[in-house]
């Protein structure tokens, strides 16, 4: 006993010392990435997929995004003694250097650069980076919050110089603030940046005053940079669906991207340290199914945080699994956005009105008493300053109430396994004569398993797409959670292919994916009766449908 005394004495203060030196960051580390791997392995989702090989990311690249006399300074960093590295730490904000940092961060921003090559020569239709070190919150010339190179914002820039793109969505999913992809494209109209972020007025970190949804991009970039502030942590699925489909879909269909990019951090599900959050891992498979639709399909999402090793590998799975074309989980328990998430959802549309035509017409208020449904009352809007009194002091009362709560609950987080998703064996049929050849990449199947889309000829706007579908359609869909939509389209329905595309796509996050189309065809007969065509798909447990 003596003995172990006074080797713990001795050796403590050494142990003390390198930790001062040399702090190591408790939540940013390597198990993150090896859990996730191996889920998608263990789930077989990683068999499905294609690998595509990392590179390390030129200075050319990085100069797209940070300065040339930081990453000088960055290059530096291998060769640095302990304490030159420990100086040169402290002059950012919550990063820890390491000598092999600046080999892992030209990977994990090279890594994101090999996933938009792949998609767009159109290698692979969408993919997922898992990388780290993060990259949003890094500045042009500074590293913060774990991050040493923008892997997204350089991606953007890459996309744009590489392959012409002319606008891309980056939509950041993270729980915190991505301050550097904003400060990189806050005047830049050809980069609409999406964040919701815990913010809770400015006490969360990093405390900026520009990551509140006043902060709406300059210049020309005024309009094209979106924050949505999350004033009170235990959000759920249902605040993020209702940001999905009043704020970010209508103006993201509005902006037309030719890419989208995720800055896909998982700090957002519950269970993690940071974010306080409670939204399920299976949620991330509707908000990946809700961005497919746009830019073709495009997407390329990048790891960026996610601190619980739990729900982190469950959240990279349902975003997997959503990328490779399954149909989503029915969603958890939508029981309607919380107040706090309302009022920030409509200081956020007050503040970008005057720059987008969906937002102008939707006149939406969000009462207090509202039954929380996801669907929101339409009204004469009260100006945002009004509102931001009423959250305040509604804020402030609540919050000494709701102290004791989180604290009793903080350390009880548990949530049920995500479900189990089939991928179901034939995704889409054509019913076909028997005297027909079925055209190439189709099945012939019975016809008593068949799920029938026929798209037939016609026009309409856009915006009104966007309002009907994004803003009504979809929230009351997802909230009825029925177990079959039904689409039904009259030749005389005037909507345009491309919109009967989307509004497909976009209701197959509904109904587990189950999806038909009543096809109804005008045949002249004698008295011109018209006949119609239509087939019911089965399964078991039909308990409820929707028609449309
Ligand atoms: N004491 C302040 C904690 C700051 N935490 C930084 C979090 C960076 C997350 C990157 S996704
Ligand atoms: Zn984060």
């Amino acid at each position: 006993n003596n003995f172990y005394h006074n080797v713990f004495a001795f050796s403590a203060p050494i142990l003390l010392c390198l930790y001062y030196f040399f702090p190591v960051c408790k939540i940013e580390v390597p198990e993150r990435l090896t859990v996730s791997h191996e889920a998608l392995i263990k789930t077989g989702l990683a068999d499905r997929c294609i690998s595509v090989p990392v590179r390390e990311a030129t200075d050319a690249d990085i100069l797209l995004v940070h300065s040339e006399e930081y990453l000088e300074a960055v290059k530096k960093t291998p060769y640095m003694t302990l304490e030159d590295l420990q100086e040169f730490t402290l002059q950012y904000g919550d990063v820890y250097f390491h000598p092999n940092i600046y080999h892992c961060a030209k990977l994990a921003a090279g890594a994101a650069l090999q996933l938009v090559d792949s998609v767009m020569t159109g290698k692979v239709r969408n993919g997922m980076a898992l990388v780290r070190p993060p990259g949003h919150h890094s500045m042009r010339s500074a590293a913060s919050g774990f991050c040493v190179f923008n892997n997204v914002a350089i991606a953007a820039q890459y996309a744009k110089q590489q392959y012409g793109v002319k606008r891309v969505l980056i939509v950041d999913w993270d729980v915190h603030h991505g301050q550097g992809v904003q400060y990189c494209f806050e005047d830049d109209p050809s980069v609409l940046y999406f964040s919701w972020h815990r913010y809770e007025h400015q006490k969360f970190w990093p405390q900026l005053k520009e990551s509140d949804y006043n902060s709406v991009g300059k210049e020309k970039g005024a309009g094209f940079n979106i924050n949505v502030p999350w004033n009170k942590v235990g959000m759920k699925n249902s605040d993020y669906l209702s940001v999905f489909c009043h704020i970010l879909l209508p103006v993201a269909y509005e902006f037309s991207p030719d890419l989208v990019l995720v800055c896909a951090g998982f700090d957002s599900a519950i269970g993690d340290p940071e974010g306080e959050m409670c939204a399920s891992p299976d949620i991330f498979a509707h908000l990946t199914h809700l961005l497919m639709n746009l830019a073709g399909g495009k997407l390329c999402a990048v790891l960026e945080g996610g601190y619980n090793l739990t729900s982190l590998p469950q959240s990279v799975c349902q975003t997997v699994q959503t990328l490779l074309g399954d149909p989503a989980p029915r969603p958890a328990n939508l029981d309607g956005p919380c107040e706090s998430a309302l009022e920030s959802l409509h200081c956020v549309r007050s503040a970008h009105r005057q720059y987008w035509s969906c937002l102008k017409h939707m006149t939406f208020i969000f009462t207090a008493s509202s039954n929380n449904s996801l669907l929101l009352s339409p009204a004469e809007l009260p100006t945002s300053d009004v509102t931001t009194k009423r959250i305040k002091l509604a804020e402030e009362e609540e919050d000494k109430l709701k102290k004791v709560e989180e604290e009793k609950n903080a350390e009880e987080e548990v949530w049920p396994e995500p479900p189990k998703r089939v991928a179901p064996a034939v995704r889409t049929a054509l019913v076909l004569p028997n005297d027909v050849a079925c055209p190439d990449g189709c099945k012939h199947v019975n016809t008593s398993q068949v799920c029938l889309l026929v798209l037939l000829q016609g026009c309409s706007d856009v915006s009104g797409f966007a309002q009907a579908v994004l803003g009504l359609l979809l929230p009351l869909g997802y909230e009825y959670d029925p177990s079959l939509v039904l689409l039904a389209r009259t030749p005389d329905s005037g909507l345009c292919d491309s919109v009967w595309q989307q509004l497909t796509g976009l209701l197959q996050g509904i109904a587990q994916g189950h999806t038909l189309v009543l096809m109804q065809v005008r045949r002249r007969r004698r008295g011109g009766s018209i006949s119609v065509y239509l087939l019911l798909h089965f399964w078991g447990g039909l308990d409820r449908w929707q028609v449309f």
